[in-house]
């Protein structure tokens, strides 16, 4: 499902996050979108289609979705679409398993997700193949819910948070920005602190010192 799709998607990023967007949107649409990014020539082939665009001002009227990995840089490329007044869309690969709100501006719920009641997705986020979002969780700006995570109800995340795959964060817990969760760690406490957490329960991985 695709918000308000009168043309073909412009998938903003060729890299592998890119390429797996681009078969599922043409699986679930029956039309192949389209690709735009800064570093390959026009024509390119790419996951069964072509780089269009290079450049975010000229994909005009198609409906956008910017297919970059990186929190930030994905977040930058948005804005940067918001100012040249581009229509940023969201992306649904399994309708019938999603029951949340509508997601915000640039989200992608890929293949296998569930995302349960009164969820709350914010813009530009990632919830991946997979993934288990659960009833009341509020999920903020720019996160990425990675294969196979589970969030257990009502939890709520704040920006920028990467939650490795098929790591858990149990019921009613909450996590502030810019906190990456390894993949398979379990989150048994709220964190409040920005960084890298690992393991089953999850702590705090103190940053190298050289
Ligand atoms: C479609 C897609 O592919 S989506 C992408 C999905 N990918 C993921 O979910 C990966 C998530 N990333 C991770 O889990 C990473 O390992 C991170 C972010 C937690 C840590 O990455 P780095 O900072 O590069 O850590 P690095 O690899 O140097 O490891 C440092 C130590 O932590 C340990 N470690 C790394 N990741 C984990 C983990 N998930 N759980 C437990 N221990 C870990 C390492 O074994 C190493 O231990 P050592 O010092 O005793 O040897």
């Amino acid at each position: 499902m695709l918000a308000g799709v009168s043309s073909p998607i412009c998938l903003f990023g060729a890299g592998g996050h890119g390429r797996g967007i681009a078969a599922q949107v043409a699986r679930v649409t029956g039309r192949m979108p389209i690709f735009a990014d800064e570093s390959l020539p026009i024509g390119t082939a790419v996951a069964g289609t072509t780089v269009s665009f290079v450049k975010l001002d000229d994909i005009g009227a198609h409906p956008l979705i910017v297919t970059v990995g990186s929190a930030a840089h994905r977040r930058a490329i948005q804005e940067r679409a918001y100012k040249h007044g581009l229509t940023v869309t969201h992306f649904i690969a399994d309708v019938d398993r999603f029951f949340g709100n509508p997601p915000g501006r640039g989200s992608v719920v890929l293949s296998g997700a569930v995302v349960n009641a009164e969820t709350q997705i914010a813009e530009g986020v990632i919830i991946n193949n997979g993934a288990i979002v659960e009833h009341g969780c509020k999920i903020g700006d720019y996160c990425h819910i990675a294969p196979g995570a589970v969030i257990a109800g009502d939890v709520e995340i704040d920006s920028d948070v990467w939650v490795g795959a098929n790591a858990t964060v149990l019921q009613g817990l909450r996590i502030c920005a810019h906190v990456t969760i390894g993949a398979g760690a379990v989150v048994t406490k709220s964190i409040s602190r920005p960084g890298v957490y690992v393991g089953q329960p999850a702590r705090r991985m103190e940053p190298t010192v050289i």
